[in-house]
This record gives structure tokens, sequence and C-alpha cells, in this order.
């Protein structure tokens, strides 16, 4: 008998999401209806199917500029506090009704100051909203912790005000910051200043790194900026030699990252469509799973991959065959990586996540 877990199944465990970005995983139908009570005239479709159809097919392009093109329209309708508020609060019910119990919500305050909003004020509209989804969530039974990071943009100058920011909302609910944008010729480096003020601060931070650009890109956000995570990180496949006979010699860096137990943002689907990776099936997790990295599975941008958290597990165990096991340790390695308190990580994991796995395994047996 086939005991692979199935989507249905995989929506009932208990899942842990640490990259998803909150302008990249709008509701089709609320991007329609803000654009219309903003007067936004550009949308590629006014109906929400061909909408959602337009993100999916336009972030597929193989290429991680243009997939970051697509966000012009999201970011366009996510100007005002109505509109911040009612995206997060979105966002915390859909994750929290895919059944994923803590999740890192990310996303760049810089870019949501067009109609006259202060950074505090989108800070602050993103904190009600996520609070409001969180009580909706807890309303229905799918009770969920959401906590934000600040996101800078790589290609801008604004990195240190951000980090500065993250830091002042520590205590309201903001875990990180987040450096993301286009890879190639934005090395994070440039934003030494920033992660240097966040270290001194004990804060955390994760720099999207390996992605589109290879291992220095890496081995700088690791051993000159000091990240904590490594958002995507795929590349560090290139430091991965495996000969004929299947024997398996890391790199100096690969070895680095297993050794410190350095945790892998990985999203396999949003690879797929940028051309970081060919398939699913060829995705360098399958590896990575295999030579026990610390991989997490994650959604990025639920709107442009047509995806939730469960549907990027569903890939996997088609992919790789992976079984229970697989995915609660992928869930603990997630749940262990996250910017919540230790304490909080912990009683997650022994209260919530290995007796909701082993609850399933024995529904399902
Ligand atoms: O996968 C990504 N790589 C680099 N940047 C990204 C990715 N997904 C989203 N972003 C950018 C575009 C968003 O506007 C920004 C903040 O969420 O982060
Ligand atoms: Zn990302």
């Amino acid at each position: 008998m086939d005991r692979r877990p199935t989507l249905e199944q995989i929506r009932r465990a208990p899942k842990v999401l640490l990259h998803d970005h909150l302008d990249g995983g709008l509701r089709p139908r609320t991007v329609v209806e803000l654009a219309d009570a903003v007067g936004y005239p550009d949308l590629p479709a006014d109906e929400p199917e061909a909408l959602g159809a337009w993100f999916t097919a336009a972030a597929a392009s193989g290429s991680l500029d243009r997939y970051l093109e697509t966000f012009r329209h999201t970011v366009a309708v996510m100007q005002t506090r109505e509109a911040l508020e009612r995206v997060a609060a979105e966002c915390v019910e859909d994750l929290a009704a895919d059944g994923v119990v803590y999740a890192e919500v990310r996303y760049a305050p810089e870019q949501h100051l067009r109609a006259g909003l202060r950074l505090e004020e989108v800070v602050e509209a993103v904190l009600a909203g996520v609070a409001e989804g969180c009580r909706r969530a807890a309303g229905r039974g799918t009770p969920i912790r959401v906590g934000t990071l600040l996101t800078a943009m790589r290609h801008a100058a604004r990195s240190r005000e951000i980090a500065e920011l993250a830091v002042r909302y520590r205590d309201d609910g903001v875990v990180g910051f987040d450096i993301a944008g286009a890879e190639a010729g934005h090395p994070p480096t440039r934003h030494l200043d920033a992660f240097e003020y966040l270290r001194r601060e004990n804060a955390h931070f994760t720099i999207h790194a390996g992605e589109a650009f290879g291992l220095p890109s890496i081995w700088e956000a690791l051993q000159w900026c000091g990240a904590d995570r490594l958002g995507h990180g795929v590349r560090i496949v290139d430091d991965i030699g495996v000969d004929d006979s299947g024997e398996v010699r890391l790199g100096r860096l690969a070895a680095y990252v297993r050794d410190k137990r350095v945790p892998l943002e990985m999203c396999p689907s949003s690879n797929v469509q940028t051309g970081a990776a060919s398939s699913v099936a060829d995705h360098p997790i399958g590896l990575l799973r295999r030579l026990r990295f610390r991989v997490t599975v994650n959604t990025d941008n639920r709107l442009l991959g047509g995806i939730t958290l469960s549907d990027e597990f569903a890939a996997l165990v088609d992919a790789f065959g992976y079984d229970w096991d697989d995915l609660e340790w992928f869930t603990v390695n997630a749940m262990k990586s996250a910017f919540a308190p230790f304490d909080e990580r912990l009683a997650l994991i022994n209260g919530l996540i290995k007796p909701g796995f082993a609850r399933l395994r024995w529904e399902v047996r």
C-alpha cells in the first residue's frame, strides 16, 4: 500500500514557513479589488482567475529579474494603511487555513511610501493586520504565530535605516531583517553597515543569497555579513562534488554551511520559475536533504507560484518519494531555525509539531 503523504493529509500537518513575501502572496481577488479602490489602471487582467494565471505565467520566465518585475502590480496596490492591513490579515488567514502554525512573513517597508505613509506607519499597519489575521485564525480553531521580517532592497541604499526600524519594532512582532531584490551586481557586502549594526544589537537576519548568483554571494553573506540564515542558498550545490561512484566531496564553504547548521530557506517552485533549477525533481534540495544540510521548505511567493506550503511539500513527495519522517524533519529544521525565542521554538516543536505529526501518522496508518 502506498503510504506517501497526500496533499489533503499534508494540509493537516502542523507546518512552519520561514520565507514568504507579503507582497508576493496576495489573493488575486484582493489585487483586483485594491486596484479598483485606489484607481490603479495597469493590472494585466481585471478578473481574479485570469490575473492569478497571469502572475504564475509571467513569473515563470526563467529569469529572476523578470520574476521581480511582476511585483510592480502588487506593490502598487499596497500603498495605504487599509491595504497593508488587509493584505497582512489575509496572508495570515491563508497560511493558517493551510495548516501553518508558525510563519515569518517579509516585505520591504521602503516600497510602500508612495502615497505618503512613513516607514513606521507601514510597519504598524502590517503588524495590525497580522494581529487581526491571528485573531481570525484562532477564532476558526487554527491558531498560528506570525513574526515579520523587514526587508531592504539590495539595489537601494536604505538598508541601515530599515535595520534600525527592525530593531525599533523588535518587541512588537518584527523578528528580523533581510535583503532581497536582484542578486547579480548587488553583493550583500554593499550593506555591511546595516549588518554590523544588527550584530551589535544582537538582532537576527537572513540574506537572499545563492539564488541567481553563485558561491561568492553565499560566502559574502556568511563570512562578511554574518547572516544567520540563507534565503535560497541553492547554489551551495556548486561546492559539492559527486563522482560516478556516488562518493560526495564537500568544498570548504559547503562543509562550513553543513557543519555550522546554517539554515537554507529553500523554495523549489520559485527556483524553477526563475530558472535557478530546471525542475523540482532536479532541484538540489534532494541532494542537500540526503547530506543532512539544515534544509527548510518554503513558498517564497504564493501568488506568483500559484502555490501553498502544502503544495510545495506535495511536489517534493512526488519528486523524491518523501515520507512523514522527511516532512517532519523539514518542519523541525524550520522551527529550530526560526527567529522566535528558543523557549517558544522548543514549545512548538515538543508541544505541537511532534504530537501533530504523530497523530497524523496514526490516522493515516
Ligand atoms: O526570490 C526572490 N529573490 C529576490 N528578491 C525577491 C524574491 N522574491 C521577492 N523578492 C523581492 C521582491 C519584493 O518586492 C521584495 C520584498 O518582499 O522582495
Ligand atoms: Zn524570497
